[in-house]
C-alpha cells in the first residue's frame, strides 16, 4: 500500500476560529480560573480577525479524503488526548454510531490523571463505546494494545472470511499522537525484518499539523494489518471557548496563535486550583537533606556525592534538580498564599508572584526584562507537556451518567 498525497498546505489563509459572538458571550459569564481561559479566547478572536486560524486548505482536503475512506476500512481508531477525552473528540465521527468497528484510543495516558482516566473509560463503556488507554512511547503498553487490536480483528473476521488484509484508519485532531502510535505499532508489530527494514515511518512532531499525507504502515502479518495514519483535523469553528483553551494548552492548536505567556498562566491557574502541589510538600525534607549534604560535600566530596545520588528518587522526575526546584517554588508560593483562589484578582496575583519566584530555578534573571517572562512561560509549558509538573485531566466526566 502506498502513500496518498493530499493537496499542499497554505498557512497564509488559515481561518479556523472560535466565533467572536461565542467568545463575547462566554467572557461575560466566565468566573474564577476561566479568566485566563478568556484571555486565550480573546487571543484566538484576535488571530481570527487577522485571518489566522487552524483550518486551512490542507485540513479541508484531508477531511474530504478521510471521509471517503471511513466506510471502506475495517477498523476506525479514533485517537484522543487522554487529558481531554471529550474536547479532543473527532468531528467527523461525532455522529458515528457506537460500533465494533470503532475504538476510542486515549493516547498520552502517561500525562493524564490516572483515576480520572479510569472514570472516563467507565463512562465510555456506559456509552457502549470501546475505549483503550495507551502511551505510544511505552513499548509494553503498545505491545498490549497490539494484542487488543488483533483480538478485535479476529472478532471482525469471524463474520467476514473474504478479506485477508485488514486496514485500520487512525483518526484524530492534531497532535494527539497518531503518527507516534503508528510508528510504535509498526516497529513493535510482528512483521518480517525485511518489511521493517524499509523503515517507513510517519512524521512525529511536538507541533500540530505536521502530518500532511495519509500514509500506510504495516503492523502485523497473518492476517496482514495496515494502519493508515492521517493528518489531524479540527472543525473550522469551535463554539466552546473553553475547549479552544484546552486544545491550545495540550498542543492541538499552535502556541503562536495564542501566546506562550497566556498558556503558561492558564496552566498555573489549573495547577493552583488543583491538589497537585500538596504532593510536593515532601520536597521540603529533600531540599534540607540536599543542602545539608551540599554543606558537608565541601569536607568529604566523594562519599557525600554518592550519598546524594542515592537519596535522589529513582523513578521520579525529582532527579532533575530544576524540576525539583520548580515544584518546590510552586509549592511554597501556593501554600504561603493568603488570598482566595476562587477570586480572579487573587488568582492573578498569585500567578504574578509565581512568575517572579520562578526566575531563580528557571534561570531567568531580572536583567532579561520581558524576555525573562517569555523564557519562564516557555519552560513551564515544556515541563507541563512532558508530565513533569503533575498529571491533569482537563475534562470532567459528565456526572449524571456515573
Ligand atoms: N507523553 C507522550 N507524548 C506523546 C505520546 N504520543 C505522542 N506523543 C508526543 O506528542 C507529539 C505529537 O505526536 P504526533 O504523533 O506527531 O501527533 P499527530 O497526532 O500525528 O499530529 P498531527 O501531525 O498534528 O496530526 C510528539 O511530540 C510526540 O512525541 C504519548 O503517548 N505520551
Amino acid at each position: 500500500m502506498g502513500f496518498v498525497l493530499l493537496s499542499g498546505p497554505n498557512y497564509s489563509s488559515w481561518a479556523g476560529s472560535c466565533p467572536p459572538e461565542e467568545i463575547d458571550k462566554w467572557m461575560a459569564t466566565a468566573t474564577g480560573a476561566s479568566k485566563l481561559a478568556r484571555q486565550i479566547g480573546a487571543a484566538v478572536k484576535q488571530a481570527a480577525s487577522k485571518g489566522i486560524g487552524w483550518y486551512g486548505p490542507h485540513m479541508a482536503a484531508a477531511s474530504r479524503a478521510i471521509s471517503e475512506r471511513i466506510p471502506m476500512v475495517d477498523l476506525l481508531l479514533e485517537v484522543r488526548d487522554a487529558r481531554i477525552p471529550l474536547t479532543s473528540e473527532y468531528d467527523l465521527l461525532r455522529n458515528y454510531p457506537s460500533s465494533a468497528r470503532r475504538v476510542i484510543v486515549l493516547n498520552k495516558m502517561d500525562l493524564a490523571n490516572r483515576s480520572q482516566l479510569k472514570e472516563w473509560m467507565k463512562y465510555f463503556e456506559q456509552q457502549n463505546c470501546i475505549s483503550y488507554g495507551v502511551n505510544s512511547h511505552n513499548k509494553d503498553n503498545v505491545k498490549e494494545f497490539l494484542n487488543f487490536l488483533q483480538a478485535r480483528v479476529r472478532d471482525l473476521k469471524k463474520n467476514n472470511h473474504s478479506n485477508d488484509t485488514i486496514t485500520v484508519l487512525l483518526l484524530g485532531i492534531p497532535n494527539v499522537g497518531k503518527s507516534a502510535l503508528a510508528n510504535s505499532m509498526h516497529q513493535i508489530g510482528r512483521i518480517s525484518a525485511a518489511e521493517k527494514g524499509k523503515l517507513r515511518h510517519a512524521t512525529v512532531s511536538p507541533h500540530p499539523g505536521e502530518t500532511k499525507n495519509i500514509s500506510s504502515l504495516k503492523i502485523a502479518s497473518h492476517p496482514s494489518i495496515y494502519v493508515l495514519d492521517t493528518p489531524g483535523i479540527l472543525p473550522p469553528e469551535i463554539h466552546d471557548v473553553e475547549a479552544c483553551s484546552k486544545l491550545a494548552l495540550t498542543g492541538a492548536i499552535r502556541d503562536s496563535l495564542i501566546g506562550e505567556m497566556e498558556l503558561a498562566q492558564y496552566f498555573l491557574a489549573i495547577l493552583n486550583l488543583s491538589d497537585q502541589y500538596k504532593k510536593w510538600a515532601k520536597l521540603a525534607t529533600v531540599s534540607s537533606e540536599v543542602s545539608f549534604i551540599e554543606h558537608k560535600e565541601e569536607h568529604s566530596s566523594s562519599s557525600v556525592l554518592e550519598m546524594k545520588q542515592k537519596r535522589q528518587f529513582p523513578t521520579d522526575h525529582t532527579q532533575d534538580s530544576i524540576v525539583r526546584d520548580v515544584r518546590w517554588t510552586l509549592f511554597e508560593t501556593i501554600s504561603c498564599f493568603d488570598g482566595h483562589l476562587e477570586r480572579e484578582e487573587d488568582l492573578e496575583r498569585l500567578i504574578e508572584a509565581q512568575f517572579t519566584s520562578l526566575r531563580t530555578p528557571l534561570h531567568a534573571p531580572l536583567e532579561l526584562g520581558q524576555d525573562a517572562e517569555s523564557k519562564i512561560a516557555a519552560k513551564l509549558l515544556n515541563l507541563y507537556r512532558t508530565g513533569r509538573l503533575g498529571h491533569y485531566t482537563l475534562d470532567s466526566v459528565p456526572t449524571n451518567t456515573l
